[in-house]
Protein backbone atom coordinates (compact mmCIF):
# COMPACT_ATOMS: atom_id res chain seq x y z
CA UNK A 1 0.00 0.00 0.00
CA UNK A 2 0.99 3.70 -0.61
CA UNK A 3 2.24 5.71 2.38
CA UNK A 4 0.54 9.04 3.60
CA UNK A 5 2.20 10.66 6.17
CA UNK A 6 1.92 13.81 8.48
CA UNK A 7 4.67 14.98 10.37
CA UNK A 8 3.74 17.81 13.00
CA UNK A 9 0.71 19.59 10.46
CA UNK A 10 -0.94 22.72 11.28
CA UNK A 11 -3.22 24.38 8.91
CA UNK A 12 -4.80 27.73 9.24
CA UNK A 13 -7.26 30.06 7.28
CA UNK A 14 -5.89 33.45 8.29
CA UNK A 15 -5.71 33.68 12.03
CA UNK A 16 -8.47 30.37 12.51
CA UNK A 17 -6.51 27.54 13.89
CA UNK A 18 -7.94 24.33 11.09
CA UNK A 19 -5.38 21.21 12.22
CA UNK A 20 -3.48 21.68 15.59
CA UNK A 21 0.25 19.19 15.02
CA UNK A 22 -0.84 16.42 13.66
CA UNK A 23 1.22 13.28 13.39
CA UNK A 24 0.00 10.05 11.81
CA UNK A 25 0.83 7.35 8.98
CA UNK A 26 -1.61 6.27 7.00
CA UNK A 27 -0.64 2.73 4.97
CA UNK A 28 -3.62 0.83 5.65
CA UNK A 29 -5.98 -0.55 2.81
CA UNK A 30 -9.33 1.22 3.92
CA UNK A 31 -8.92 4.35 6.24
CA UNK A 32 -12.50 6.56 7.24
CA UNK A 33 -12.17 10.21 8.61
CA UNK A 34 -14.85 11.26 10.99
CA UNK A 35 -15.71 14.25 13.43
CA UNK A 36 -18.36 17.20 14.24
CA UNK A 37 -19.60 19.20 10.57
CA UNK A 38 -16.54 22.25 10.51
CA UNK A 39 -14.32 20.03 12.37
CA UNK A 40 -11.26 19.63 9.43
CA UNK A 41 -11.90 16.71 7.71
CA UNK A 42 -12.05 17.96 3.93
CA UNK A 43 -9.15 20.13 5.18
CA UNK A 44 -7.39 17.33 6.40
CA UNK A 45 -7.95 15.55 3.44
CA UNK A 46 -7.05 18.41 0.93
CA UNK A 47 -3.76 18.56 2.04
CA UNK A 48 -2.69 15.36 0.89
CA UNK A 49 -3.07 16.35 -2.95
CA UNK A 50 -2.04 20.06 -2.38
CA UNK A 51 -5.10 21.49 -2.79
CA UNK A 52 -4.27 22.76 0.46
CA UNK A 53 -1.09 24.00 1.79
CA UNK A 54 0.11 23.23 5.48
CA UNK A 55 0.83 26.15 7.71
CA UNK A 56 3.37 24.22 9.30
CA UNK A 57 4.73 20.63 9.45
CA UNK A 58 5.32 18.14 6.29
CA UNK A 59 2.86 16.10 4.61
CA UNK A 60 4.36 13.23 2.43
CA UNK A 61 2.94 10.97 -0.16
CA UNK A 62 4.94 7.93 -0.65
CA UNK A 63 7.35 10.22 -0.25
CA UNK A 64 6.66 13.33 -2.16
CA UNK A 65 5.64 16.82 -0.86
CA UNK A 66 2.26 17.57 -2.70
CA UNK A 67 2.81 21.20 -1.59
CA UNK A 68 5.68 20.91 -3.96
CA UNK A 69 5.40 17.79 -6.14
CA UNK A 70 1.53 18.33 -6.58
CA UNK A 71 1.80 17.47 -10.29
CA UNK A 72 3.59 14.09 -9.64
CA UNK A 73 0.98 13.19 -6.19
CA UNK A 74 -2.02 13.70 -8.36
CA UNK A 75 -0.92 11.18 -11.16
CA UNK A 76 -1.03 9.29 -7.49
CA UNK A 77 -3.98 10.46 -5.85
CA UNK A 78 -7.78 10.26 -7.32
CA UNK A 79 -9.82 12.75 -5.81
CA UNK A 80 -13.52 12.72 -5.29
CA UNK A 81 -15.37 16.16 -4.20
CA UNK A 82 -18.01 16.32 -1.91
CA UNK A 83 -19.68 18.37 -4.62
CA UNK A 84 -19.95 16.50 -8.01
CA UNK A 85 -20.80 19.44 -9.92
CA UNK A 86 -17.30 20.75 -9.28
CA UNK A 87 -15.94 17.27 -11.20
CA UNK A 88 -18.26 17.82 -14.56
CA UNK A 89 -16.61 18.96 -17.11
CA UNK A 90 -17.86 17.40 -20.61
CA UNK A 91 -21.44 17.23 -22.61
CA UNK A 92 -22.12 13.74 -21.85
CA UNK A 93 -22.05 11.51 -19.08
CA UNK A 94 -19.62 8.89 -21.61
CA UNK A 95 -17.40 11.72 -22.21
CA UNK A 96 -17.22 12.95 -19.12
CA UNK A 97 -15.67 9.65 -17.62
CA UNK A 98 -13.59 9.04 -20.55
CA UNK A 99 -12.05 12.68 -20.36
CA UNK A 100 -10.30 11.34 -17.12
CA UNK A 101 -8.10 8.36 -19.01
CA UNK A 102 -7.21 10.64 -21.62
CA UNK A 103 -3.39 11.47 -21.98
CA UNK A 104 -3.12 8.01 -20.15
CA UNK A 105 -1.36 6.46 -23.43
CA UNK A 106 -4.50 4.28 -23.90
CA UNK A 107 -5.77 2.94 -27.37
CA UNK A 108 -9.10 4.12 -28.32
CA UNK A 109 -10.54 0.67 -27.78
CA UNK A 110 -9.13 0.16 -24.37
CA UNK A 111 -10.71 3.31 -23.41
CA UNK A 112 -13.74 2.46 -24.81
CA UNK A 113 -14.05 -0.21 -22.82
CA UNK A 114 -12.87 0.75 -19.47
CA UNK A 115 -15.58 3.61 -20.00
CA UNK A 116 -17.63 1.25 -20.84
CA UNK A 117 -16.84 -1.26 -17.88
CA UNK A 118 -17.13 1.50 -15.00
CA UNK A 119 -20.49 2.73 -16.26
CA UNK A 120 -22.10 -0.68 -15.73
CA UNK A 121 -20.56 -1.06 -12.68
CA UNK A 122 -22.04 2.43 -11.36
CA UNK A 123 -25.28 1.61 -13.08
CA UNK A 124 -24.68 4.63 -15.42
CA UNK A 125 -24.76 2.25 -18.91
CA UNK A 126 -28.18 3.67 -19.58
CA UNK A 127 -27.93 7.56 -18.93
CA UNK A 128 -24.15 7.61 -20.58
CA UNK A 129 -25.32 9.39 -23.60
CA UNK A 130 -27.35 11.99 -21.57
CA UNK A 131 -26.03 15.66 -20.75
CA UNK A 132 -24.33 15.52 -16.51
CA UNK A 133 -25.77 18.70 -15.87
CA UNK A 134 -29.59 16.82 -16.22
CA UNK A 135 -28.72 14.00 -14.22
CA UNK A 136 -29.72 14.12 -10.35
CA UNK A 137 -27.61 15.08 -7.37
CA UNK A 138 -27.33 11.14 -6.36
CA UNK A 139 -25.95 9.94 -10.30
CA UNK A 140 -24.42 13.15 -10.42
CA UNK A 141 -22.44 11.64 -7.44
CA UNK A 142 -21.69 8.13 -9.20
CA UNK A 143 -20.58 9.79 -12.20
CA UNK A 144 -18.20 11.57 -9.76
CA UNK A 145 -16.89 8.38 -8.29
CA UNK A 146 -17.35 6.61 -11.83
CA UNK A 147 -14.45 9.44 -13.12
CA UNK A 148 -12.07 8.92 -10.53
CA UNK A 149 -12.06 5.20 -10.33
CA UNK A 150 -11.57 4.54 -13.78
CA UNK A 151 -8.54 5.91 -13.73
CA UNK A 152 -7.29 3.36 -11.73
CA UNK A 153 -4.97 5.87 -9.01
CA UNK A 154 -3.13 4.05 -6.36
CA UNK A 155 -4.91 6.75 -4.50
CA UNK A 156 -8.73 6.97 -3.80
CA UNK A 157 -9.86 10.01 -1.53
CA UNK A 158 -13.62 10.64 -1.38
CA UNK A 159 -15.13 13.32 0.38
CA UNK A 160 -18.63 12.65 1.61
CA UNK A 161 -19.18 10.59 -1.24
CA UNK A 162 -22.65 8.84 -0.19
CA UNK A 163 -23.93 11.88 1.50
CA UNK A 164 -26.71 11.92 -1.84
CA UNK A 165 -27.08 8.23 -2.10
CA UNK A 166 -30.11 5.93 -1.80
CA UNK A 167 -30.20 2.91 -0.10
CA UNK A 168 -29.13 0.89 -3.12
CA UNK A 169 -26.89 2.55 -4.19
CA UNK A 170 -25.31 2.97 -0.97
CA UNK A 171 -24.93 -0.30 -0.47
CA UNK A 172 -23.22 -0.48 -4.20
CA UNK A 173 -20.58 1.71 -3.10
CA UNK A 174 -20.08 0.08 0.11
CA UNK A 175 -19.66 -3.25 -2.14
CA UNK A 176 -17.40 -1.37 -4.73
CA UNK A 177 -15.38 0.15 -1.94
CA UNK A 178 -14.83 -3.41 -0.39
CA UNK A 179 -13.29 -4.35 -3.53
CA UNK A 180 -11.03 -2.05 -4.59
CA UNK A 181 -7.37 -2.87 -4.83
CA UNK A 182 -6.24 0.89 -3.94
CA UNK A 183 -6.04 2.66 -0.82
CA UNK A 184 -8.99 4.34 0.23
CA UNK A 185 -9.17 7.16 2.19
CA UNK A 186 -13.18 8.52 2.73
CA UNK A 187 -14.65 11.12 4.87
CA UNK A 188 -17.68 10.51 5.91
CA UNK A 189 -20.72 11.33 8.07
CA UNK A 190 -22.39 7.87 6.70
CA UNK A 191 -20.77 5.38 9.69
CA UNK A 192 -22.13 2.41 8.07
CA UNK A 193 -20.08 2.82 4.79
CA UNK A 194 -17.15 2.42 7.15
CA UNK A 195 -17.82 -0.31 9.03
CA UNK A 196 -15.69 -2.80 7.05
CA UNK A 197 -12.56 -0.29 7.21
CA UNK A 198 -9.66 -1.26 8.05
CA UNK A 199 -9.18 1.73 10.54
CA UNK A 200 -10.73 5.18 11.49
CA UNK A 201 -9.70 8.56 12.48
CA UNK A 202 -11.77 10.82 14.59
CA UNK A 203 -11.18 14.74 13.98
CA UNK A 204 -12.03 16.76 16.90
CA UNK A 205 -11.36 20.61 17.75
CA UNK A 206 -8.00 20.83 15.78
CA UNK A 207 -7.03 17.15 16.31
CA UNK A 208 -7.43 13.13 15.81
CA UNK A 209 -8.95 12.59 19.28
CA UNK A 210 -9.55 8.32 18.48
CA UNK A 211 -7.57 6.33 16.17
CA UNK A 212 -8.12 2.78 15.93
CA UNK A 213 -10.70 -0.11 14.20
CA UNK A 214 -14.01 1.11 13.38
CA UNK A 215 -15.75 -1.57 16.31
CA UNK A 216 -13.63 0.86 18.88
CA UNK A 217 -13.93 4.28 17.27
CA UNK A 218 -17.60 4.41 15.68
CA UNK A 219 -19.23 3.41 19.07
CA UNK A 220 -16.64 6.28 20.83
CA UNK A 221 -17.85 8.91 18.12
CA UNK A 222 -22.10 7.45 18.88
CA UNK A 223 -21.59 7.93 22.39
CA UNK A 224 -19.53 11.30 22.12
CA UNK A 225 -22.01 12.91 19.22
CA UNK A 226 -24.97 11.61 21.69
CA UNK A 227 -23.44 13.20 24.94
CA UNK A 228 -22.92 16.51 22.64
CA UNK A 229 -26.51 16.52 21.47
CA UNK A 230 -28.05 16.18 24.48
N1 LIG B 1 -10.49 27.88 2.10
C1 LIG B 1 -10.89 28.18 3.33
N2 LIG B 1 -10.73 29.43 3.82
C2 LIG B 1 -11.10 29.74 5.09
N3 LIG B 1 -11.64 28.85 5.95
C3 LIG B 1 -11.82 27.61 5.52
C4 LIG B 1 -11.46 27.20 4.19
N4 LIG B 1 -11.75 25.88 4.06
C5 LIG B 1 -12.28 25.48 5.24
N5 LIG B 1 -12.32 26.52 6.11
C6 LIG B 1 -12.77 26.45 7.50
O1 LIG B 1 -12.14 25.34 8.11
C7 LIG B 1 -13.01 24.71 9.04
C8 LIG B 1 -13.05 23.23 8.74
O2 LIG B 1 -13.70 23.04 7.48
P1 LIG B 1 -13.74 21.63 6.77
O3 LIG B 1 -14.51 21.80 5.50
O4 LIG B 1 -12.39 21.06 6.72
O5 LIG B 1 -14.61 20.80 7.82
P2 LIG B 1 -15.31 19.39 7.70
O6 LIG B 1 -14.96 18.63 8.93
O7 LIG B 1 -15.00 18.76 6.41
O8 LIG B 1 -16.86 19.81 7.76
P3 LIG B 1 -18.21 19.14 7.19
O9 LIG B 1 -18.42 17.87 7.94
O10 LIG B 1 -19.24 20.17 7.55
O11 LIG B 1 -18.03 18.97 5.72
C9 LIG B 1 -14.36 25.42 8.92
O12 LIG B 1 -14.45 26.33 9.98
C10 LIG B 1 -14.26 26.14 7.61
O13 LIG B 1 -15.01 27.34 7.65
Amino acid sequence: MPEVSFHSVSLQFDDQLILDNLSFRLSEHRIGIIGENGSGKSSLVRLINGLSVATSGEVKVNGLNPARQAKEVRRLVGFIFSDADNQIIMPRVRDDVDFSLRRRGLSRDERQNRVDAVLEQFGLTEIAEQTPHSLSSGQKQLLALASVIVINPDIIIADEPTTLLDLRNRIKISRIFSQLQQQLIVVSHDLDILENFDRILCVDHHRIIADGSPHEVLPFYRTLMTERAS
